[in-house]
């Protein structure tokens, strides 16, 4: 007789948790497959525990998202207060949390989401021509319409390493599932942490089995976003754009279809690896579609990433309160 397999340990969540929740009304959204759990809670009072956000993300237990997104009051939070001195306009505050529960600092394409939740929920205006500020971890970003999606100042990046070992191209060596030997990588700073890892063919890009993160070695602090990159070749098309195509792996998530600040992270490598008279302008594809990512000077004299792309809003619901 065959033995039963034993459940699988998901945090359940609900009348499957077995915990007291209140319900909790949300909308489900995404930007190109990246997706969250969105709930207006202008008080912070929703719950916020591990538990009970990774029972939410849970795809069979749960409603199943990459991330679950709340929009608080800036004013209602301490790090959103300290935002609110410096613009005062960051009304609202993105809290991202990852779909084990674990918090980061930013999320690029959620920010897009974010804003056009808050627009549906008409809680906040974005006129064409105006712009919109986003109280997050990673300071104020500030959002701007952009075809038929957004377009999010994702502020300075930064290599994580010192420049000695950036000089080199590489400061980290990562171990992927399905490839053969280990890839020198460049780590990125986009207020959260990333590690871009550039594979020689489209062939690797598929061959690499991202449903085990891969091993970083410098072992990252905080951990780290694996994006396994292809320039495109030729690199820059007729039309003054670099091209990369991109898988990732997510810090406290695993592969998801997209990740803004990791398209992000992928373009600021693979423009430092292209060298001088690498473009500005880049388009980065994901399995879950394209994004857009641009640097310009920012007003605070860095260069500063924007990421451009759709954001959709697919459903409204209410978590039922456990049985
Ligand atoms: N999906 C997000 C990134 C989440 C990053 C998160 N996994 C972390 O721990 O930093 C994005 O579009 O930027």
């Amino acid at each position: 007789m065959t033995e039963t397999p034993a459940p699988t340990e998901n945090p359940p969540v609900g009348h499957a948790a077995g915990v007291r929740s209140p319900t909790l009304a949300f909308t489900k959204g995404h930007g190109t497959g990246n997706d969250f759990v969105l709930t207006l809670d202008p008080g912070g009072e929703s719950r916020t525990d591990a538990v009970f956000v990774a029972g939410l993300c849970d795809r069979h237990r749960g409603i199943g998202a990459d991330g679950f997104i709340r929009a608080v009051r800036s004013s209602s939070l301490t790090e959103g207060k300290a935002l609110l001195q410096s613009d005062p306009r960051a009304e609202w505050f993105m809290d991202y949390r990852n779909s084990d529960g674990s918090v980061a600092q930013m999320c690029g394409n959620g920010v897009r989401v974010f804003t056009h939740f808050l627009l549906a929920q008409g809680v906040a205006e974005l006129p064409e021509g105006g712009e919109l500020a986003i109280g997050t971890r990673s300071g104020i970003k500030y959002v701007t319409r952009s075809g038929d999606g957004y377009a999010v100042d994702m502020g300075p990046w930064e290599f994580i390493f010192p420049d000695t070992a950036v000089a080199r191209g590489t400061d980290s060596l990562v171990d992927i599932l399905g490839l053969d030997v280990d890839r020198p990588a460049l780590s990125v700073s986009m207020g959260n942490p990333h590690t871009v890892v550039a594979l020689a063919e489209l062939a690797e890009l598929h061959a690499a089995e991202l449903h085990r993160a891969p091993i970083v070695q410098p072992t990252p602090p905080e951990g780290t976003n694996v994006e396994v990159v292809v320039p495109s070749d030729p690199l820059v098309g007729d039309d003054g754009v670099g091209r990369l195509a991109m898988r990732v792996h997510e810090r406290g998530v695993g592969e998801t279809l997209s990740c803004g600040s990791g398209a992000c992270a992928a373009a600021v490598a693979t423009r430092f690896w292209a060298g001088a008279g690498a473009p500005d302008r880049w388009l980065v594809g994901v399995p879950g579609g394209e994004v857009g990512v641009r640097f310009f000077p920012g007003p605070d004299g860095l260069e500063h990433v924007e990421l451009s792309g759709p954001a959709v809003l697919v459903a409204e619901g209410a978590l039922l309160p456990a049985g």
